[in-house]
């Protein structure tokens, strides 16, 4: 899995391979611009086959020194390169300072302030090297100005983002400040080492357009990169899981693989756990039974096949339902109803089995007296934003606030800080699905760029996901492994079945999406 990092992890990181004495800071930024232009002629061939026109924007920090570094590589390929500076020469830090002189040797600098838009549309190829990871502030009215110009181009200017598109938070995906025209969005963002949680996070993906990773050698470092990277434990970006994990042995039997007990609600009500219930069985549970209110027995029965059903009407029932440990995982919610779930919640919790709460069980939970206190390590909160801001209004709150300075609080934050909080591992939800759990640990499961799954944006897909944690907690994976392989799965049915997709279509994508792992 591909770590995404913070800017002061990736500041650490180059501080680390510095003082290692491998690189200096100045093979660093020669590779970021090498990067940047490999990648652009990668993502438009047609511009490496001849001369074309460049405008490079650069800033008053490093970012400014790769796009220096930029300017005059395109140069030296016989491209007419225009730069602009914001800030003074004097200023520059050293190695930026370097590139700027380098550069001044090939062409002119002029002030950003000269810059009018009709530039930039008239040419091929708009470099945004004003801010990277250094943003700590709203970018300037006059770089909000061109910023708005850039947003809906008349012209054919390809836009490419140095490391981040200025204006974007590195660490959040935010825009910094309170006009959400403030940011350069551009058609591609080039990463330095990995990528950053602002390309995946919060409007990162929206804004960066595609993105690439270039390689500026931070890896050959090896030991001494992680030593410098002490700013807390590394978020990782969830990619896929191993045939080993999810494959079935060939002499397990049914009961091998766990028993999940899907609660329904009411007659009218029973879809969502219906849904959940297929698909904790398209996933590999041994055997999936659905709990049921006595009045709604005949409408589920009517339903299924492969499920089994038994009535559970009262709380004390499920208790004794529960007293058999072969029910090894619960999935719990989803078209409960608020009212019922509150009332079956102390029962839940007091099984201690391996639970998800999704839906109505959330709002009961934001709703009860005992809040987070009987939660327990194998619990999973699946919320989506307004579940969240019902059962962790402050960490909400703080996440909508317009952010002022840099790095602005985000979305991994705020689900890192609500799994400390309730004891158990949230997955709160989005196209930047977050996965985090008391013990730190913390994954991205992001339905962006190549992964995009707009479809899933559907009602009861979010029934879907809750049982497939369910059917994966029954077979045995821990929460947080159990949250981070149905997030993935969930994003690449919807992904393989594509346009049309409905919640029904997902479990029964799953096989084609399973034989894809090669199970
Ligand atoms: N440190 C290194 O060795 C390397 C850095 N690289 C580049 O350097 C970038 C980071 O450079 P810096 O840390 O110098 O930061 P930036 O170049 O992103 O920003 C420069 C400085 O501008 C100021 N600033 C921040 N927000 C502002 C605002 N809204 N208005 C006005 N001024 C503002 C801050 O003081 C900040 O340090 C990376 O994104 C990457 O592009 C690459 O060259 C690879 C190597
Ligand atoms: N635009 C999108 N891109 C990717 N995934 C999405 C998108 N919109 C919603 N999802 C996912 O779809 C699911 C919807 O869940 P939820 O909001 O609980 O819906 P419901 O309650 O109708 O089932 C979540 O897993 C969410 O991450
Ligand atoms: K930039």
């Amino acid at each position: 899995m591909a770590e995404l990092l913070t800017s002061a992890q990736m500041r650490a990181a180059e501080q680390a391979a510095m003082a290692s004495g491998a690189v200096t800071g100045l093979d660093l930024m020669e590779r970021a611009g090498q990067g940047v232009v490999n990648a652009a002629l990668g993502a438009w061939p047609e511009l490496a086959h001849s001369s074309y026109k460049a405008v490079v924007l650069c800033g008053p920090g490093n970012n400014g020194g790769d796009g220096f570094v930029i300017a005059r590589l395109l140069k030296q390929r016989g491209w007419d390169v225009e730069v602009f500076l914001y800030g003074t020469p004097e200023k520059l830090p050293p190695d930026a300072r370097t590139n700027y002189e380098r550069w001044q040797a090939l062409g002119d600098v002029a002030g950003f302030v000269d810059l009018c838009v009709g530039q930039i549309e008239s040419c091929d190829l708009v470099i945004d090297a004003l801010f990277g990871t250094g943003l700590t502030r709203p970018i300037p009215a006059v770089m909000a100005a061109v910023a708005q110009g850039l947003a809906h181009p008349n012209g054919a200017a390809r836009r490419v983002a140095v490391d981040l598109p200025t204006g974007l938070c590195s660490d959040s995906g935010r825009i910094l400040g309170d006009d959400p025209s403030a940011v350069f969005p551009s058609d591609l963002t080039v990463s330095f080492h990995s990528l950053k949680q602002g390309h995946v996070l919060g409007q990162g993906a929206e804004i960066c357009g595609q993105v690439a990773v270039a390689d500026i050698g931070l890896n050959a470092v090896g030991e001494t990169l992680r030593a410098g990277m002490q700013d807390g434990p590394a978020v990782t970006l969830y990619d896929e899981p191993h045939r080993s994990a999810l494959a079935k042995q060939g002499f397990g039997h049914k009961y091998n693989h766990g028993h999940a007990l899907i609660l329904t609600g009411p007659s009218g009500k029973t879809g969502a756990a219906r849904l959940a219930a297929r698909a904790a069985l398209r996933v590999g549970t041994g055997l999936v039974t659905l709990g049921t209110p006595h009045e709604a027995v005949t409408e589920v029965a009517a339903q299924i096949t492969a499920l089994m059903l038994i009535e559970i009407d009262t709380p004390d029932l499920l208790t004794r339902v529960l007293s058999d440990p072969r029910l090894n995982a619960l999935c719990f919610g989803p078209g409960f109803g608020v009212a019922r779930a509150g009332a079956f919640l102390p029962a839940v919790l007091a099984s201690r089995r391996a639970t998800v709460l999704d839906a109505d069980a959330l709002t009961a939970l934001a709703q009860s007296d005992s809040g987070f206190a009987n939660l327990h390590e194998n619990c999973v909160l699946t919320p989506h934003a307004g579940e969240f801001k019902r059962l962790f209004p402050d960490l909400a709150a703080r996440l909508a606030e317009p952010p002022l300075t840099g790095p602005a609080y985000s979305k991994v934050d705020a689900t890192r800080s609500a799994a400390q909080r309730a004891g158990c591992t949230v997955l709160f939800k989005g196209p930047d699905t977050v996965i985090a759990s008391p013990d730190g640990q913390c994954s991205v499961s992001a339905a962006v760029y190549e992964r995009a799954a707009p479809w899933l944006a559907t009602a009861g897909a979010g029934d879907v996901l809750a049982g497939l944690i369910a059917g994966l907690m029954a077979r045995g994976f821990p929460p947080h492994q159990a949250a981070e392989i149905a997030a993935w799965l969930h994003v690449e049915a919807a992904r393989s079945f594509g346009p049309g997709l409905i919640a029904e279509d997902l479990p029964e994508t799953l096989p084609k999406v399973l034989r894809g792992l090669s199970l």
